[in-house]
């Protein structure tokens, strides 16, 4: 699946820029608080903008701290994904009790530098793990290679039946990079400007899909 990051897009027209991108799977929308991360985007009541006039399903990915008392507000706003940060949660599993209770998936993200298996006890209650390819907090930065062994473990446990959730990447990935996370295992890129950089978004993303597709297929 591709999901581009609104981050890329212009703030000034978000309803014209989710037109642009109808052929993607998930739209990633990137809140962020200026706490959790040193940038601050967007909230709650610009998400359900967004959501009444998307054509494409939510992505949401809180870079914020508290997650406990704001996410299930991104799920009841009617997102198809809400992705917490591990780092910030106090109980990674009353988050994702409350996601999947207000009729979200719930999503794990975890920083570069965070390993997967301090989180492997809690994983069962989530449906997408996102392993971050950047640090967050901005878009256009370069992917970093050495988060592929934490997707090719995610990848292991799920095709061993150990876990049942989506792997998610997100960070630079690009026609450069998408290969290479894919035949790593990942199910779900994001990507930011990769899409909303490209002359034509829709070929942009089709082409992403389709190298990620013949890339993990080779795999
Ligand atoms: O979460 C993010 C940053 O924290 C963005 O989604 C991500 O960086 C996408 O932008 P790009 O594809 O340009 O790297």
């Amino acid at each position: 699946m591709i999901a581009p990051s609104l981050l890329s897009a212009d703030f000034a027209r978000l309803a014209d820029e989710v037109q642009r991108i109808t052929d993607a799977d998930w739209v990633h929308v990137d809140v962020m608080d200026a706490h959790f991360v040193p940038n601050l985007t967007l909230g709650l009541p610009v998400v359900q903008a967004i959501q009444a006039v998307s054509p494409v399903p939510l992505d949401c990915h809180l870079m914020i701290t508290d997650p406990e008392r704001w996410a299930p507000g991104y799920a009841e706003a009617g997102a198809r994904n809400v992705t917490v940060h591990a780092e910030a949660c106090t109980d990674p599993r009353a988050v994702a009790r409350d996601l999947r209770a207000a009729g979200a998936l719930a999503g794990l993200a975890i920083k570069p530098g965070t390993p997967l298996e301090a989180y492997l006890d809690v994983l069962p209650d989530f449906d997408t793990l996102l392993v971050m390819t950047v640090e967050p907090g901005f878009g256009g930065q370069s992917f970093m290679p050495q988060t592929m062994s934490k997707v090719r473990e995610a990848r292991r446990l799920v095709d061993t039946g150990h876990l049942q959730l989506f792997v998610e990447v997100d960070g630079g990935i690009n026609a450069d990079t998408i290969e290479q996370a894919a035949a790593a295992g990942a199910d779900v890129f994001v990507a930011g400007s990769a899409v909303y950089g490209a002359e034509d978004p829709a070929a942009a993303i089709r082409g992403l899909r389709a190298q990620a597709a013949a890339a993990r297929s080779r795999s």
